[in-house]
């Protein structure tokens, strides 16, 4: 067993492991012995008392390979275990433990399944950094075992007697929480800088990104024209009113992420969160170097900055419904203190129904499939809860459901009162 993996065992018993069924998080724990706990939920469901694995991913001293590797195991895993191996993602942590979560996969298989499953974990472990477990019915039939396995044996074999598994409480919060800072969301600069840069060995885009970004980060003189930030879900009427606001105001208008960026998006946007969102974060950066220079000219109104950065992040981090997300004043929502504050935020809602409609005539409604509209529904409603709950600056809300002049006129009054113009 590695290094990593022993670092794990101390606090085997004070860990909590989480199973992800059909978007709800299972709890359960493990304990030396048994005192008549029942057995937990997710080993409850197990037809015929069949055989369940774990297989984490432990972090190693290079995180950017430990988040690729984690993507890819996902791809491997559905690749080459039998189709009726079920796989639901998994992770492991010490409650309020900052960092302390383990992320990877539970499989339920069948005694038909067993060999082919153990053939690939016992490859994996010899092989990848994780952590492979097998949990079993105990010897009494009535209670299950959860079984550690050493690498570095050809054969499967456990590393110490089993433990029990026993339910154990759900924690305050969703334990993806304990990893957001620094990984899905970064407050300065040189945080999200160092992971980009720790990319250019692998993904040679990376360098092209480094180039683009502006040498100095610290503040520049305060713009003399106000900074107005439009934010909000995607069709919410952003581009409308940007536009609008560009022609009335006489403003310079900045999308983000910036144009500079765009040639390297989709490439990003298909790498796991701690590359995908060091990418956006970045972005941010750029655009605050051009608010710097634009700013000082024209008012500047910008389509989408932090507030989508952190709130994307947040959201996607963390699953099912929004009170799984981060509380509220936690550390996750406050502002980078490196990147330019604008004088005002405006956030547009609508109607979920309002949206979908706007969608698809704007030629982009399609998500039919009742799952997929309650995954996206949970989804929408953390990404619009984070947004509120980030400070410094807050964001103000703005239905954006009436006429697209209304919103404007709404939006106009909001910056007069707010900016001086
Ligand atoms: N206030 C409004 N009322 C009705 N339709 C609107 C309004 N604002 C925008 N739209 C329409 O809704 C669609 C989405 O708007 P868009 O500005 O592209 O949103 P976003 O930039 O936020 O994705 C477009 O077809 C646009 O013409
Ligand atoms: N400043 C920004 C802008 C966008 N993002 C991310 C957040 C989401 O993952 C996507 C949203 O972009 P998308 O293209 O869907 O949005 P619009 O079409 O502009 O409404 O981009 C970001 O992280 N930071």
């Amino acid at each position: 067993m590695s290094k990593h993996a022993m670092s794990l065992l101390p606090r085997w018993c004070s860990r909590i492991f989480s199973v992800e069924l059909n978007g709800a998080p299972f709890y359960f724990a493990v304990k030396e012995k048994h005192l008549g706990e029942d057995v937990p939920r997710v080993f409850r469901e197990v037809q015929n008392r069949d055989k369940c694995y774990s297989v984490l991913v432990y972090c190693s001293r290079d995180r950017i390979k430990t988040a690729k590797f984690y993507g890819e195991l996902k791809d491997k895993l559905l690749r080459d275990l039998p189709p009726e191996c079920r796989l639901s993602p998994m992770s492991s942590f010490l409650p309020n433990v900052r960092d302390s979560l383990v992320k990877g996969y539970f499989l339920k298989g069948n005694s038909d399944t067993s060999s082919p499953i153990e053939r690939l974990l016992s490859d994996l472990i010899q092989h990848d950094p994780v952590l492979v477990c097998s949990y079993s019915p105990a010897e009494d039939g009535q209670q299950w075992t959860q079984h550690m396995w050493s690498e570095t044996a050809s054969q499967v074999m456990d590393v110490a007697k089993g433990y029990y598994v026993v339910p154990s409480e759900a924690p305050e919060y969703h334990p993806s929480a304990l990893n957001i800072i620094n990984s899905d969301v970064f407050y300065s600069f040189d945080e999200a800088y160092d992971v980009m840069k720790k990319c250019g060995d692998i993904i040679p885009e990376a360098k092209a990104v480094l180039e683009l970004l502006p040498s100095r980060v610290e503040a520049r003189n305060k713009p003399d024209f106000p900074v107005i930030v439009i934010e909000g879900l995607d069709a919410t009427g952003k581009t409308t009113l940007t536009e609008s606001l560009k022609d009335t105001l006489g403003a310079t208008l900045l999308p983000s992420p910036p144009e500079c960026l765009s040639p390297w998006r989709a490439r990003f946007d298909q790498e796991p969160p701690l590359i995908r969102r060091a990418f956006y974060a970045l972005g941010n950066y750029i655009t605050a170097d051009q608010i710097g220079r634009e700013g000082m000219k024209t008012p500047v109104i910008v389509d989408r900055f932090w507030h989508s950065t952190a709130a994307y992040a947040i959201a996607t981090a963390v699953s099912g419904p929004v009170c799984n997300l981060p509380g509220e004043g936690s550390e996750v929502y406050c502002w980078p203190s490196d990147l330019f504050q604008p004088s005002l935020v405006v956030l547009l809602t609508l109607d979920p129904e309002e949206r979908k409609r706007r969608l698809r005539n704007r030629g982009q409604g399609k998500t039919d499939e009742e799952e997929e509209l309650d995954h996206n529904q949970l989804f929408r409603l953390r990404v619009e809860e984070a947004y509120r709950r980030i400070s410094g600056p807050a964001c103000v809300t703005v239905d954006a459901s009436p006429s697209a002049d209304r919103v404007l006129q709404q939006v106009l009054l909001l910056i007069r009162g707010k900016c001086h113009l």
